[in-house]
C-alpha cells in the first residue's frame, strides 16, 4: 500500500528524517513509535503530503506523492495531533462541514454522516455542541471528520494524547472497527501498550532513523535478553551491586541478564550470604517498552506524559 524509499527531510540545517525506507502492507495497522522529537509527525506529514521530502520517494497505492498528489489525497484521511473542530457547532454540523471540505456528494452526505456517527459511537450526541463533549468524545469526532470521504488509508498522529484510560479504550474500539473494515491505518503513539493491542507491525523511530521494524511478537522474540525480577528491599540493594544495574519494578527490582539461570544462582547465593528473605524471584521477558529503552537508552513513557 505504501512504500517509503530512502526519504530524508531537514528543517533548515537540522535533518529530522534520515534516509528512511519502509513499506506498509494494505489492510494493516502500522504503529509508529518514538519519543518526543523522534520525527513521527514529520514522517506522517511527508506521507500526507503536507510536507515534501528533500530526498527519496513515497508511493501510495502505486502512485508517487510527487506526481499524483490529487489522486492520492482522495484516498487519505489524516487525524492531526491537535483537535481540529469548530467547538461552537454541533457534532452533526461539524460532520456536515467536513463533508463539504472532502467534497462528499450531497446525495450521499446523510448516509455517510450516519455511518461515521455509528463508527465513532456518537450517534446519540449528534445534536450536542462540541465544547460540551468530553475530551475523548472530541477525539473520536476528530477521527470521524476524516472518515467522511471513505478513505482507504488513515493516518493518526497520537490520537489518544491527553485522554483518560476509559476514553482511550473507546478510541481503540474505533480504530479496531476501521481495521476490520480493511482500512490501512498508520498509528503514531508514545504508548507502547496501544501499539501492542492494535498494530500488526511496529516501527521504532529514534532521532529520525528506523531502528527496528517488525511485528510486536517478532521484535520480542528477536530481543530475547532476559531478566530476573526479585523482591528485595531498597536498603538491601547495596549487596547486589556486583550483579549489574537493576530497574525498580512492581514486585521489587529487575536485573537484566543474557544468562538468567546463572543470575538466579548468583542472586540466591548473595541472599543466603546476607540472610535476606525472598518471597518472589522469577525470570521475566522484556516488554516492547523495555526493548526500546535497551536500543535507544531513552524511555518512551517518561517522554510520553505530555
Ligand atoms: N516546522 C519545524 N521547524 C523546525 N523544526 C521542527 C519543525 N517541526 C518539527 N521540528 C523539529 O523536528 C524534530 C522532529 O519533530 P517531530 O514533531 O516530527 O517529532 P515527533 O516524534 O512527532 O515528536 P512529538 O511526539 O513531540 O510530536 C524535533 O526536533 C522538532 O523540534
Amino acid at each position: 500500500m505504501i512504500t517509503i524509499d530512502q526519504v530524508s527531510k531537514s528543517y533548515g540545517k537540522k535533518q529530522v528524517i534520515k534516509n528512511v525506507s519502509l513499506s506498509i502492507p494494505e489492510g494493516s495497522c502500522f504503529g509508529l513509535v518514538g519519543p518526543n522529537g523522534a520525527g513521527k509527525s514529520t514522517l506522517l506529514k511527508l506521507i500526507t503530503m503536507i510536507l515534501s521530502a528533500d530526498h527519496g520517494e513515497i508511493t501510495i497505492a502505486g502512485e508517487s506523492t510527487k506526481r499524483n498528489s490529487a489522486k492520492i489525497k482522495q484516498q487519505l484521511g489524516y487525524v492531526p495531533q491537535e483537535i481540529c473542530l469548530e467547538e461552537t457547532l454541533t457534532v452533526e454540523d461539524n460532520l456536515k462541514f467536513f463533508s463539504q471540505v472532502y467534497n462528499v456528494p450531497s446525495s450521499i452526505q446523510k448516509e455517510r454522516i450516519d455511518h461515521v456517527l455509528k463508527t465513532i459511537q456518537l450517534e446519540d450526541r449528534k445534536k450536542t455542541i462540541v465544547k460540551q463533549l468530553s475530551g475523548g468524545m472530541q477525539r473520536r469526532l476528530n477521527i470521524g471528520c476524516t472518515l467522511l470521504h471513505d478513505p482507504l488509508l488513515l493516518i493518526m498522529d497520537e490520537p489518544t494524547v491527553g485522554v483518560d484510560p476509559n476514553s482511550r479504550n473507546e478510541i481503540y474500539n474505533v480504530v479496531k472497527t476501521l481495521i476490520k473494515s480493511n482500512k490501512t491505518v498508520i498509528y503514531s503513539s508514545h504508548y507502547m501498550e496501544e501499539i501492542e493491542k492494535l498494530c500488526d507491525l511496529v516501527c521504532f523511530l529514534n532521532q529520525g532513523e528506523v531502528i527496528d521494524m517488525n511485528s510486536p511478537q517478532t521484535i520480542k522474540q528477536k530481543n530475547t535478553t532476559k531478566a530476573v525480577e526479585v523482591s528485595i528491599k531498597t536498603s538491601d540493594l547495596k549487596h547486589f551491586q556486583h550483579l549489574g544495574e537493576p530497574k525498580e519494578s512492581k514486585n521489587g527490582y529487575v536485573f537484566p541478564s543474557d544468562d538468567p539461570l546463572r543470575l538466579i544462582h548468583q542472586l540466591t547465593a548473595t541472599m543466603k550470604e546476607h540472610r535476606i528473605d525472598v518471597h518472589h524471584l522469577q525470570m521475566v521477558t522484556p516488554s516492547l517498552e523495555d526493548i526500546y529503552l535497551q536500543k535507544t537508552g531513552q524511555s518512551l513513557s517518561e517522554e510520553g506524559q505530555s
